[in-house]
């Protein structure tokens, strides 16, 4: 229901109740009358008495219509101060793959001028058609040009959501004339000659493994990675993640190359339980990576142990739930995503992400927004999340981290002030 439609509704109101006040002092005064001449008469009470109880009633359902509306009004009023409270978060992403963040009208464009046919996304998206949109997608960046294109693009949309510190995860790619080392150069020049812009937002990278490809392509990109991540230069590149079709290959083929990332010192997050398999999920848990991703169909033991292995889980709400074949609205949200129930509960440590935010049409402050609608949590609750996601990023350097904490806590604080000022302190 639309504010003005809530006002003209209690305009109404107020209107009908003056006009029952009115007509009851009328009333009063003709029945003062009739009364002097009826009064030994018994028809007289009986009439009386059926006036009063119409006019009580009226009276009665109108005020609690009233009261209806009011509180509709105050509920919505308090949904978009909630709303525009997370839009003006400083926020953090942790969870984005790059070229899954290519804008619809972006990738038709790209294809369009590579005499492709245009992609037409399903109606609704699964797991699996996910997977088969990727193929279209990667067919369209053909070029270091075009992926250029991507990346700027990519900062730009999470810039404007108001996030300040992103980790931004890709496959690195031979492109046309390019070697895969080429395509990480071309994303980290990328990010750096944003840095240079005014923007707040810090881009970070992290290479990903596909663990659908053979296990050798993943050594060809550790490879790649620890090289960069070991050049004095480096301040962009901070970890390794193991993504993919889930349903293709095992974790267990890539732990030798995953253990030489983190023995290089790289952070590493896993791709977890985004399809029932407990086994591999206690293979990743044995592994204890930095982070895991979605970690969607665990067990409640297998929970206990991220969460008493203090590792911080990637939610990614829209994804997590077309993951797991449900609609994505706030009902399912709240009674079908298991793990995010489980996290807000408990008190685990997790962070909200967008996983593949052109894919899925999304970006952060509606991801946010969705855990704030299906959990009911006020602008306090939806501050600490955030406030929690700042211990949980791979930036190695410690100032950065200092001045990123700052920046996020800092402006936490003072939105909340000035909510109490403002009086904004009922739930
Ligand atoms: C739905 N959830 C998901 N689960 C697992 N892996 C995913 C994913 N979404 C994306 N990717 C992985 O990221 C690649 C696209 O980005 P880049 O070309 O690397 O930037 C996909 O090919 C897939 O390997």
């Amino acid at each position: 229901m639309s504010l003005s439609t809530i006002n003209t509704g209690l305009g109404f109101i107020n209107t009908i109740n003056a006009h029952i006040a009115l007509a009851s002092t009328k009333w009063c005064t003709i029945l003062h009358k009739t009364a002097a001449k009826l009064v030994h008469k018994r028809r007289f009470f009986f009439l009386l008495g059926s006036l009063s109880t119409l006019l009580l009633s009226s009276t009665l359902f109108f005020h609690n219509l009233k009261n209806k509306l009011l509180l509709t009004r105050n509920k919505k009023a308090l949904r978009d101060r909630r709303k525009a409270f997370t839009r003006s978060l400083y926020k953090i992403e942790l969870h984005c793959h790059l070229t899954g963040s290519l804008r619809l009208s972006t990738l038709n464009e790209l294809l369009k001028s590579h005499n492709l046919p245009p992609y037409t996304p399903p109606p609704t998206l699964t797991l699996k058609s996910c997977f088969t949109a990727f193929p279209h997608i990667h067919s369209a960046i053909k070029t270091v040009q075009n992926l250029s294109r991507v990346t700027f693009e990519c900062l730009a949309d999470l810039s404007y959501a108001n996030v300040i510190y992103a980790e931004i995860r890709t496959t690195p790619r031979a492109l046309l004339n390019s070697t895969k080392s080429e395509y990480i150069e071309t994303v980290l020049s990328c990010f750096s000659e944003w840095s240079l812009g005014d923007s707040k937002l810090l881009p970070r990278l992290i290479i990903s493994v596909d663990r659908s490809k053979p296990v050798s392509e993943a050594y060809e990109n550790v490879k790649i990675a620890v090289e960069k991540f070991n050049h004095p230069s480096n301040k962009c590149l901070v970890g390794i993640d193991l993504g993919g079709d889930p349903t293709k290959g095992s974790f267990i083929d890539f732990l030798p190359v995953l253990t030489l990332a983190r023995t290089s010192g790289l952070k590493i997050t896993v791709h977890c339980g985004e399809i029932i398999n407990p086994s591999e999920i206690d293979e990743i848990l044995n592994f204890r990576p930095d982070r895991l991703g979605h970690f969607l169909t665990c067990t409640d033991e297998q929970f206990e142990r991220a969460r008493d292995n203090e590792i911080p889980i990637e939610v990614c709400p829209t994804s997590n739930l077309l993951t797991l074949g449900l609609n994505s609205d706030s009902v399912s949200l709240k009674t079908r995503h298991g793990t995010l129930r489980k996290c807000i509960e408990t008190a685990a440590s997790f962070s909200i992400s967008t996983d593949d935010p052109g894919l899925f049409r999304t970006n952060p402050v509606r991801e946010l927004w969705s855990v704030s609608k299906a959990f009911e949590l006020d602008e306090w609750r939806i501050a600490g999340v955030v406030w929690d996601m700042v211990d949980q990023v791979f930036e190695g350097n410690r100032k950065t981290r200092a001045y990123l904490a700052r920046d996020v806590r800092v402006r936490i604080k003072k939105m909340l002030r000035v909510l109490e000022e403002e009086g904004g302190t009922e739930k």
